[in-house]
Order: structure tokens, then C-alpha cells, then sequence
């Protein structure tokens, strides 16, 4: 396929997400089984056309002066590939399978525009409603922090060091190098124009279990946990298993992990998981009531909690326009009924580790300072100490305050993360 069938094929799913108010990955999915003559190439180049006009969506749109699926997947290239609009359509020209070009109209709109002149909450590529929110966490550095979760994301990875070292990884793995801030971490820089990234789970690397793909925020957040050989633990909210894995890859296969999950199914994936990385302590717990025996006797609880995900607008970006104010309600509820339930499982001297991949203060320091006020029992650590004793050559690289650890894209690097310890005295 050219450029114009693959920026006909975008726009026929942003237009199908739309309309059926669906994610983006069924919408791709689904037009992949109805076309199936597009090779793996084709496929991911689509999915980066959609992908970028969605991060963008609002600069796109404002470029073009119109707010429509079509707008937002030829200003996505535009913003994300370098291409200029007359580039775009001489693409285009004689291409049977292309949309109809930019018009004159548009050209002119393009030409004319500087997206630096744009209101901040263009630039920002974010909802009116989450402004009041991002300013609440941000400041006056809400506009680049959003920008920065508006860009393309690198793809991360940790070395399973119950198995294999991060370098041995690298070693097998073409264009990636260590992360940043996480020990474990690897990482493959974002794609550049029309690029992809590799498949790394067909790697032998992969199915032999040497490593697994994990946001460097998400690895920071396990390590600040403090887990370590012979300790008990409770991944309360253990889904998939991300964190576990990390988890008892620090505990190198001692102590005990219990892996529990509200929704059983979710759990699923996790047994294959566990195998291949070869992590021995860890119970799955399927069943609220297998937790009963926990009761006062865990060293470390992890809260791994439900949240909006407004960290991981970059990997996700139409989460961000799907969200609404209700759901952050919602889930806001669920964290503070989570957080009382896990306080039941700590032992004396023991702590809660609360984690969420969110940016809004109202799901991160809000629900730990009013976990406090409810059990006087529990005492925040000293975030600043934490993060400063375990990265000390990364103090510039978080937003610590006094209930917790934020990560951001911008400051970071990474995905955005909230991590805060309480201890129970
Ligand atoms: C952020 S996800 C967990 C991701 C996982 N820990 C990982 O690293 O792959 C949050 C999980 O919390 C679970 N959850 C929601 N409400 C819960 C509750 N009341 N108790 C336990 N788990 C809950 C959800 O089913 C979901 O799997």
C-alpha cells in the first residue's frame, strides 16, 4: 500500500472508533480482518497514522481548522512525521486508494498557522474537563508535561534477572540499551517517522524468559516497594502479573508472593507468565476469601491499583478522549475501598505500597492523605529519602512530595506514575 491507502485506511477506523465509541485496538483489529491482502507493514503503518492523530488529536485538528477523523490523521502526520502538506498531497496525486487531498482551504489553514500561537489546551492535545486537573498536579508546567504525554513512546523492557542479566539482553535484542533510571530496564528509543518496532516477543530471548515488556515507570515503581528475599507480599490488584514478575525476580524466588485479582479472568495470563520467567513464590489467589488466612501477616501489601491511566496517554491515546468525569468518580471510589481493605493484611511494622499509572492528584496524593486521616494507624514514608537512597543519581528526574513519588514522561522519561509507602507503626 502508498501513503494515500494507508491514510484511507486510518481515517476509516478513527471515523469507526467514532462512531461505535470503540478503542482503537478492536477498530484496527477489526479492519485488519476485513483487509486481509495488508501485510504486517502495512498494518503498522496505519496504526502509527492513528495512533499519532490521536496523541494530537486537538493541535491536528486546530491546524487544520476542523475537528473531524480526517483532520486529525492528515495533522498527525503533518506534527509526528515531518511531512509538509504539499509533500502529503503530491503522495497522494494518482493514488486511487488516497482520500481526497488537503484543499486549498487547508493548505492555507496550514500555511498560516503556528501551533506556539495555539490556546494552551490545543498545545496541550488534552480535554477541557482535565485541564483544572493537570494544572492541580503540574502547575505552571502543566502544558509541557501534557505535551510530553502526548508524544510517542519508547518500548521498555526488564531483564528477568532470575534468569539472564540486562546486558546478555541487549545483546540479543538490535537497537536496544539500558534504560535510564531502573536497573533491570531496557529500552528501544520511540519510532522515528514511519518506522515500527520490533516484534520483541517472537525473540527466543523472550520465550526463553529473559525479559519482559515493562513501562521503566512501572519497574521504578516495583523497586520502590522495597521487596526483598523472604519477605511476604500480597499483589493485591495483580491482573496480569507485571509487577509480581518484578517483584520476585527482587525477591530471587524467596520469600512468598500472593497474586490476587477482583476479576479472576485477568488473572489468566499470569500462569504462563510465571513459568516462563521461572518465578517460584508466587501463590495465585483467585478467590476473596483465599485471603482470610493474610490477615496481619504481610510484610508488604502492593496496591497495584485500578486508575484512569492517565499516565499512559502516549501507549493509550484514546483513553484520553474516552475518559470522562464520571470514571475518574468512580475509580477514585474504588482506590479509597482498595486502600481500606489492604490496611487489614499489614502487619505491624509492616507497609502499604499504592501505585497507580495516573497523573491527577485526586488519584494519588488526595486518596494517601485521606488514607491517613482514616487509619492513624499507618505513617507515610520519607518519599524524598526513598527515592533519593535507592536512585541517587536521578534527583532531578521526579516530582517527590511529601505523600509520594511522580513520574512523568517529561521528568521521567517514562510512563506516568504515582508510587507512595505508608507503614504501619
Ligand atoms: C492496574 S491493573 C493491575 C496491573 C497489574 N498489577 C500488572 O502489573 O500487570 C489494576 C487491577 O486491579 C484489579 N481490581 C479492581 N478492583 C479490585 C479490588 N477491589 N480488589 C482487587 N483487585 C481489583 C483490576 O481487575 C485490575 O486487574
Amino acid at each position: 500500500m502508498r501513503l494515500g491507502g494507508r491514510l484511507a485506511a486510518a481515517i476509516e477506523v478513527l471515523e469507526d472508533m467514532e462512531r461505535r465509541h470503540r478503542p482503537s485496538a478492536d477498530a484496527l483489529k477489526d479492519w485488519g480482518l476485513s483487509h486481509r491482502f495488508a501485510g504486517a507493514g502495512d498494518r503498522a503503518a496505519i496504526g502509527n497514522i492513528v495512533y499519532d492523530a490521536l496523541r494530537r488529536r486537538r493541535s491536528a485538528g486546530w491546524l487544520l481548522g476542523d475537528a473531524a477523523p480526517r483532520a486529525w490523521a492528515f495533522g498527525g502526520l503533518i506534527l509526528e512525521t515531518g511531512r509538509t502538506a504539499a509533500g502529503i498531497n503530491a503522495s497522494l496525486d494518482g493514488d486511487r486508494f488516497a482520500p481526497s487531498p488537503l484543499t486549498e482551504a487547508e493548505m492555507a489553514a496550514i500555511a498560516a498557522r503556528d501551533l506556539a500561537d495555539a490556546p494552551e489546551v490545543v498545545r496541550a492535545d488534552v480535554p477541557d474537563w482535565c485541564v483544572p486537573l493537570l494544572e492541580t498536579a503540574f502547575g505552571e508546567d502543566w502544558v509541557e508535561e501534557a505535551r510530553a504525554l502526548a508524544a510517542r513512546p519508547p518500548l521498555d523492557m526488564r531483564a528477568n534477572t532470575l534468569l539472564a542479566t540486562r546486558d546478555k539482553v541487549i545483546g540479543e535484542l538490535a537497537g536496544a540499551a539500558p534504560a535510564a533510571i531502573a536497573p533491570d530496564g531496557i529500552r528501544i528509543p520511540p519510532i522515528e517517522g514511519d518506522g515500527r518496532h520490533p516484534n520483541v516477543q517472537v525473540e527466543p530471548a523472550f520465550q526463553k524468559g529473559w525479559f519482559e515488556i515493562q513501562d521503566e515507570g512501572s519497574q521504578i515503581a516495583a523497586r520502590l516497594t522495597g521487596a526483598a528475599p523472604g519477605m511476604q507480599v500480597l499483589d493485591l490488584c495483580a491482573g496480569a502479573g507485571g509487577k509480581t514478575l518484578a517483584l520476585a525476580a527482587m525477591m530471587d524466588n524467596r520469600g512468598q508472593i500472593f497474586a490476587h485479582d477482583s476479576e479472576k479472568a485477568r488473572l489468566a495470563p499470569i500462569f504462563d507468565r510465571l513459568k516462563r520467567a521461572e518465578c517460584r513464590n508466587v501463590q495465585v489467589i483467585a478467590n476473596s476469601t483465599g485471603l482470610a488466612d493474610l490477615e496481619g501477616r504481610m510484610d508488604l501489601v502492593l496496591i497495584d491499583a485500578p486508575c484512569t491511566g492517565s499516565g499512559t496517554w502516549r501507549r493509550r491515546p484514546d483513553a484520553k478522549w474516552r475518559l470522562t468525569e464520571r470514571q475518574l468518580d468512580v475509580r477514585i471510589a474504588e482506590q479509597r475501598s482498595i486502600l481500606d481493605n489492604a490496611a487489614r493484611y499489614v502487619k505491624p511494622g509492616g507497609s502499604i505500597a499504592y501505585v497507580t499509572c495516573s497523573v491527577f492528584p485526586s488519584e494519588n496524593q488526595d486518596q494517601v492523605t485521606a488514607f491517613l486521616d482514616r487509619h492513624p494507624g499507618f505513617e507515610a514514608a520519607d518519599h524524598a529519602a526513598l527515592w533519593a537512597g535507592m536512585f541517587p543519581k536521578h534527583a532531578d528526574k521526579t516530582r517527590t512530595g511529601e505523600h509520594g513519588v511522580v513520574l512523568t514522561p517529561l521528568r521521567s522519561g517514562t510512563d506516568g506514575f504515582f508510587f507512595a509507602s505508608m507503614r504501619r507503626a
